[in-house]
């Protein structure tokens, strides 16, 4: 009589097509027609000859998986960089193919190719982080001096390891976090190259994005001048880009969004007009009282007074952020001390979008809201495989929740940020400096580089810019050098009288016979020298290009002086505190005091590449005094 085995082969050999055999471990055949499984127990007495027979069905049946899904992954392990996501799709079908495929030994000869997938199977099964690490860094080893040529030469100096490390690694959640003046905004425009050069991406899959226009504009031009063809976009022309794309024409934008003065106008007729209503107007009285300090018995609006038109200013700016927060359904978390506000406020904001959709034009919140619907919805089919943000430290949370839904839209699209959380300076505007900080919880799971080489100013600047910035203990730690050797002292501090530019100027002359660049950097405008005043220095220091910046202006920007002005006790740190509502719709601030104007005093610290002059007033920041402390 023939075994149960050998019946059963013979049935799923006699299937058309062949029944699968889907489990083999030498003690069991289970078969599947596709309608029904059969399984057998194998005895132990089964004669050799049966046992093969089995054996060899149940390898020919699963073979080709096993040879198909090894060369896919022997491929994909040499021709780009492990990331994270490409590692756990690997390690799931490695161990799958474990389970049938290692621990048992045949007893007969596998064919050779067989025997090698087997082995292949066992070894990546047993993998562990360090193979993991080992196998990464010899791909990245490999890229290295395959483009080495290429590196050497794509943004006109060569680049540091770090820079070309940070532009080989490509995982799909990346973020290289360096200080000023590392060459971040190179590594940029280097690694949309590389991309592109080693053909991992076309142009057109290629996505940029800066922080503002000027900002844009300007890695355009670093780009063309590295002959890089790829668009380098803000958030807001990509919306609209998205939304062209998507609905056949870019929409209009609404005067409101670009004149404050009209928009100051709208909400004094909106609330005009509202105020018809005598409960309205009981109630933005009693707001104006509790604000602002109203007068306690007006009973009727007066438009022109003070408290009216700074509260037209606190809805005018609130719009904007109200907006997001609605987007972003975070108004519900709202406290209850807003109750009053939010509803005199909320009317003011259902006549504006009346007024928008009667216009039928958008408001800049528009543009990025209604492209992350058009995203999520599937309506606008991403192209973009990779995206590369700059300024990361800057991100808003509504400009965050685009890029999640542009990359929401394929696991294998890959987000490379670019930032330094020492730089964060636009909480004022919604800048989330946690976006940065906390990359991974916001994104996923992602490969954090650094930078480790500044190229703007001496060491001695670098310390004490550092040291400074980091007496706020949340500041990510950051290990760099310095590659530029000091001419003259790093910093210097001088009296600010009356003379104190022209002398600070003259001072820098001595330094050098070339011809330079000054940049003058204060906290607000009004302590800047005036037009007249800029090109009479212009005039008398003609071998020196004198430019007049705030500090936020700053950013980005270098020179080979600087002075800091207007450092009076009372201007920085900047103090003013926007009202409480305001402050409940913008990112969560920080525990530490002043924290992000120590930010931006490092920011202009950071843009000297010889020598920073610190004018001293009679009633001084004490960030000067904390500065100089650090000198050795
Ligand atoms: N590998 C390099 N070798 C020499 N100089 C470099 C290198 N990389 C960048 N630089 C120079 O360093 C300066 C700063 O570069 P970049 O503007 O890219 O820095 P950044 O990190 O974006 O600065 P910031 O944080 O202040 O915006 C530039 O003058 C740039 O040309």
């Amino acid at each position: 009589m023939r075994s149960g085995g050998e019946e059963l082969l013979t049935w799923a050999q006699q299937c058309r097509p062949p029944a699968v055999a889907v489990d083999w471990l030498g003690t069991r055949l289970a078969c599947h027609d596709g309608t029904k499984m059969l399984t057998v127990r194998l005895k132990k007495s089964l004669s050799p000859k049966v046992q093969s027979q089995l054996e060899t069905f149940w390898i020919n049946t699963h073979k080709a998986r096993l040879l198909g899904a090894i060369t896919s992954i022997e491929q994909l392990l040499q021709h780009r960089y492990l990331s994270i996501r490409y590692w756990a799709t690997t390690r799931s079908v490695i161990s799958e193919l474990a389970k049938y495929w290692s621990g048992w030994q045949s007893q007969f000869a596998l064919p050779e190719a067989v025997q090698q997938a087997q082995y292949t199977v066992a070894e990546l099964n047993a993998w562990q982080e360090a193979d993991l690490a080992q196998f990464r860094e010899a791909y990245v080893q490999a890229q290295l001096s395959r483009y080495a040529t290429f590196f050497d030469t794509i943004c006109g100096q060569p680049l540091t390891q770090a820079q070309r490390r940070a532009c080989v690694v490509q995982d799909e959640r990346q973020l290289l976090l360096a200080g000023a003046g590392t060459g971040k905004t190179s590594v940029m425009v280097a690694k949309a190259a590389y991309l592109l050069h080693s053909q991992q991406a076309t142009a057109e899959q290629v996505l940029m994005l800066a922080y503002g226009k000027e900002a844009a504009a300007e890695m355009q031009q670093r780009l063309s001048h590295s002959k890089v063809n790829v668009e380098c976009a803000t958030f807001h022309s990509l919306g609209l880009e998205i939304i062209a794309r998507s609905e056949g024409s870019k929409p209009k934008l609404s005067a409101l969004s670009q004149s404050d003065t009209a928009r100051a106008q709208f909400i004094a007729e909106t609330l005009a007009s509202l105020c018809q209503d005598p409960l309205y107007q009981r109630d933005l009285l009693a707001l104006l009282k509790r604000q602002f300090g109203a007068a306690e018995d007006c009973d009727k609006l007066d438009l022109d007074s003070h408290p009216v038109q700074k509260l037209i200013r606190q809805f005018s700016e609130a719009l904007s952020f109200y907006k997001q927060a609605l987007f972003l359904g975070k108004v519900q978390s709202l406290s209850q001390e807003f109750e009053l506000w939010i509803s005199c406020f909320r009317p003011v904001l259902t006549d504006y979008q009346l007024y928008l959709q009667k216009e039928q034009c958008i408001d800049f919140d528009d543009m990025i809201t209604r492209a992350i619907e058009l995203v999520r919805s599937g309506q606008f089919k991403s192209p973009w495989h990779v995206i590369l943000v700059d300024e990361f430290q800057d991100i808003s949370p509504l400009r965050a929740a685009l890029l999640k839904a542009l990359l929401a839209q394929n696991d294998k699209y890959a987000l490379f940020a670019v930032g330094d959380d020492w730089q964060a300076i636009y909480r004022f505007s919604g800048g989330d400096i946690s976006m940065t900080t906390h990359f991974a919880e916001h994104f996923g799971e992602a490969t954090i580089q650094q930078l480790d080489m500044t190229f703007r100013y001496p060491q001695q600047l670098l310390d004490i810019a550092s040291e400074f910035v980091c007496q706020n203990p949340n500041q990510l730690m950051k290990r760099v050098n310095s590659s530029k050797v000091a001419t003259c002292p790093a910093l210097i501090a001088r009296p600010d009288d009356d003379n104190a530019l022209s002398t600070a100027i003259d001072g820098f002359m001595d330094l050098t016979a070339e011809p330079c660049t000054v940049l003058l950097l204060a906290r607000n405008h009004k302590y800047l020298p005036s037009a007249e005043a800029l090109a009479a220095l212009s005039e008398r220091f003609a071998r020196a290009r004198i430019t007049a910046l705030t500090f936020h202006g700053a950013k980005g920007k270098e020179a080979d002086f600087c002075i800091l002005l207007g450092l009076h006790s009372n201007s920085v740190p900047a103090r003013q505190q926007s009202a409480a509502i305001i402050e409940a719709l913008l990112p969560e601030a920080e525990s530490f005091l002043d924290a992000e104007e120590r930010r931006l005093f490092y920011v202009a610290l950071t843009r000297a590449r010889k020598q920073v002059c610190l004018l001293v007033p009679d009633e001084p920041s004490p960030f000067i005094e904390q500065t100089l402390a650090l000198l050795d």
